[in-house]
């Protein structure tokens, strides 16, 4: 197992890589906690859970709503929780992202941690300290920055993702490396077959470095001022893609990070060629490439984006394969763009 320390201004938070979920009573008290998990991760792991009370939710990001938040602070109240409660998140990103919210505004804000259970929540959702839901059909729209008292990353738990869920996580796997690291890059084209087949070295290797960049991110940049705002890569039109079509987040960040790059090009930032071979990587990863609604309609959407300021809009560019810029856009300019560039 290895750790890695994100600091926040609520705190710290250690994200621990490869510890098991069989350790988890070294790390909570089981008469003062909570979990809050969905029906899947409940039917697939009960038997490993700690013994205390279980809050299951649904499954899916139609769930991620204020309607979910309140049914479990109703369950928090029936259960007589009080403030030194400790709310554990057991699940992927939507759990941990619904869990993060309600710990941090029951009764002000009780502690809470995470068992990340899909590839996606280990390597991006349940780091961080982004915690909330969606609104009115928007991503993410209502929340707080609060960081977990921990995460646990249990490697093993990855076996029984469905391979879509799987094929999801590696899209922001395939983020980190585009926005920060090349090196990466290279790692998963050299290792895709491994990587897929989820080889134990590999992937501690890939979920490590991603939470490696993703930690010294978030410690640089918690309130998302600056640097943060480079982890968005693919999210602007990955976000449109996912309020329009209801495609999984992990596909939508895909394709959004494929006209992103494209649009890296049209901008004179980014080669051609390493355009195509961030597209190449992503499609070799499983995951579409092309959008399946017009990009008119996903600028359309973008508006409503909560990075929106006026009509103006934060984009992220890669400016060389392994590095990000972002650059405060005209939404007139982001449609010249995409127009130019033959997308829309
Ligand atoms: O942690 C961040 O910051 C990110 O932008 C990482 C994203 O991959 C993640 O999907 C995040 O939840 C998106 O945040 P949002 O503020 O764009 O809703």
């Amino acid at each position: 197992m290895k750790k890695l320390l994100v600091r926040g201004a609520s705190g710290s938070s250690q994200i621990m890589v490869g510890e098991s979920i069989a350790n988890l009573k070294r790390y909570i008290e089981a008469r003062r906690t909570v979990i809050i998990t969905d029906s899947t991760v409940e039917g697939l792991y009960r038997d490993q859970f700690p013994d205390c009370p279980v809050i299951a939710i649904g499954v899916g990001e139609k769930i991620k709503t204020l309607e979910t938040v309140t049914t479990i602070f109703s369950r928090l109240v029936d259960l007589e929780a009080d403030r030194s409660t400790f709310i554990l998140g057991l699940g992927g990103g939507i759990v941990c992202d619904i869990a993060g919210f309600a710990a941090s505004t029951y009764m002000r804000g009780a502690r809470f941690g995470f068992v990340a259970t899909t590839l996606l929540a280990q390597v991006d959702a349940s780091v961080g300290g982004k915690n909330g839901v969606n609104f009115g059909g928007y991503k993410n729209m209502v929340g707080v920055f609060n960081q977990p008292d921990f995460v646990i990353c249990d490697l093993g738990l990855l076996k029984s993702l469905p391979v879509r869920e799987l094929l999801c996580g590696f899209a922001e796997i395939i983020k980190h490396g585009a926005i920060a690291d090349p090196s990466m890059l290279d790692f998963l084209e050299n290792h895709r077959d491994a990587a897929l087949d989820l080889d134990a070295a590999i992937i501690r290797h890939l979920v490590y470095r991603s939470v490696e960049i993703k930690a010294g991110v978030v410690t640089r940049d918690e309130r998302e001022q600056g640097e943060r705002r480079k982890l968005n890569f693919g999210h602007t039109f990955g976000h449109a893609l996912e309020k329009l079509t209801g495609i999984p987040h992990g596909e939508a960040v895909g394709i959004g990070m494929v006209l992103a790059a494209r649009l890296s090009v049209e901008k004179g930032l980014l080669g051609r060629n390493d355009a195509r071979r961030l597209e190449r990587i992503v499609h070799s990863y499983g995951l579409p490439v092309r959008p399946p609604v017009a990009v008119s309609a996903m600028l359309a959407a973008m508006r409503k984006d909560k990075k929106r300021e006026g009509d103006r809009i934060h984009f992220v560019f890669l400016d060389r394969p392994g590095h990000a810029c972002v650059e405060d856009l005209a939404f007139e300019e982001l449609s010249r763009l995409a127009k130019s560039a033959g997308i829309a």
